[in-house]
């Protein structure tokens, strides 16, 4: 295996308990590849900072390994931070410095060289070039949150962790904020981030991973996690309404609008056979006319909340 087949990020049954003795992590496996998009996806309190926490070396790593470009987090500290730009969930910013200042610290502080022609490209990739000699406190939440971002990657980093990268931040900028991130993969760098936007999982990430409880639920691609576990529904529109659903189709998983006017047949679309060629026949049968039919998918948004709420 060559160190480029190599994943970037190794994790190997990591816990983590807190002081109070709260077992936030309860035995983490992950293998991140060189190059890729990952979501990590989870509710409120599932793990997902204390995870990136540990990664970066803010938090204590006690049990188990984690490595990053091969080197260890905690015997090879130094080697693996200066790998890693990390843009923090909150707006931790110095209100006085101006932007260009404040990113050129940034690199200093991984012993990086004074480079300003890398710091104006930074700044011109995220828009913030025309903002360069203003005050942190001058600019808009929006731009702050692209400051963040510069600053993680000042110091030229591998791997960018994005602590949901985009909350708070209106539709418009969301999408900049995802060109970006598509600007920084094509130039080779490997991102991790966590978000509630399912939508955002769906638009970036290669693979989707989610985590609940302190466990890794799921990791798989995500085209295929969709595929796989995303059901899709046929909805029959009638002519007239129908008042219940005729006994004889009592075999198909159907459900009536409340105001009968249309059904909804949930069917695996995985399965050999949909029943739907069937049903169309069953339903024309029973008497009632239709006037369309159309299907929907499942989103990734449908996905997530059925397995976090299965989850025990
Ligand atoms: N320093 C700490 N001491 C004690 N418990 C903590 C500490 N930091 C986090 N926790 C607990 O660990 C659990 C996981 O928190 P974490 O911040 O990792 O979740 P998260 O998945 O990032 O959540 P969110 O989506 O809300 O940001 C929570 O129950 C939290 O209260």
């Amino acid at each position: 295996m060559t160190s480029q087949d190599r994943p970037i990020v190794s994790i190997r049954d990591v816990r983590k308990t807190y002081a109070t003795g709260f077992q936030a992590l309860k035995g983490v496996d992950l293998e991140i590849a060189r190059g890729e998009v990952l979501a990590l996806l989870g509710p409120n309190g599932a793990g997902k900072t204390t995870l990136i926490s540990l990664i970066c070396g803010m938090a204590r790593l006690e049990e188990g390994i984690i490595e990053v470009g091969g080197h260890d987090v905690v015997r090879d500290y130094r080697a693996a931070r200066r790998m890693i730009g990390l843009v923090p969930q909150e707006l931790a910013l110095e209100p006085f410095s101006k932007v260009r200042d404040s990113v050129a610290y940034s690199r200093g502080l991984f012993g990086k060289p004074r480079d300003d022609a890398r710091v104006e490209a930074v700044l011109r990739s995220l828009s913030l070039w025309e903002k360069r000699d203003a005050k942190i406190n001058e600019l808009s939440g929006g731009m702050k949150r692209r400051v963040l971002i510069a600053k993680a990657l000042a110091h030229d980093p591998e791997v960018l962790f994005l602590d949901e990268p985009t909350a708070g931040v209106d539709v418009e900028l969301r999408k900049g904020m995802w060109d970006v991130m598509r600007e920084l993969r094509a130039q080779g760098v490997t991102i991790i981030l966590t978000t509630h936007y399912i939508e955002e999982a769906e638009a970036m990430a290669d693979r989707v991973a989610v985590i609940s409880g302190g466990r890794i639920l799921l990791i798989e691609e995500t085209g295929a996690l969709m595929r796989r576990m995303g059901s899709k529904r046929l909805t029959i529109e009638l002519q007239t309404p129908a008042g219940a659903i005729p006994p004889a189709l009592e075999r198909y998983d159907l459900t009536l609008s409340a105001d009968g006017m249309s059904i909804d047949y949930a069917y695996d679309r995985a399965a050999e056979r949909t029943g739907i060629a069937s049903l169309l026949h069953d339903l024309s049968q029973a008497g009632l006319r239709l006037r369309d039919v159309r299907t929907t998918q499942d989103s990734l948004e449908d996905i997530f909340v059925n397995l976090v709420k299965e989850d025990p």
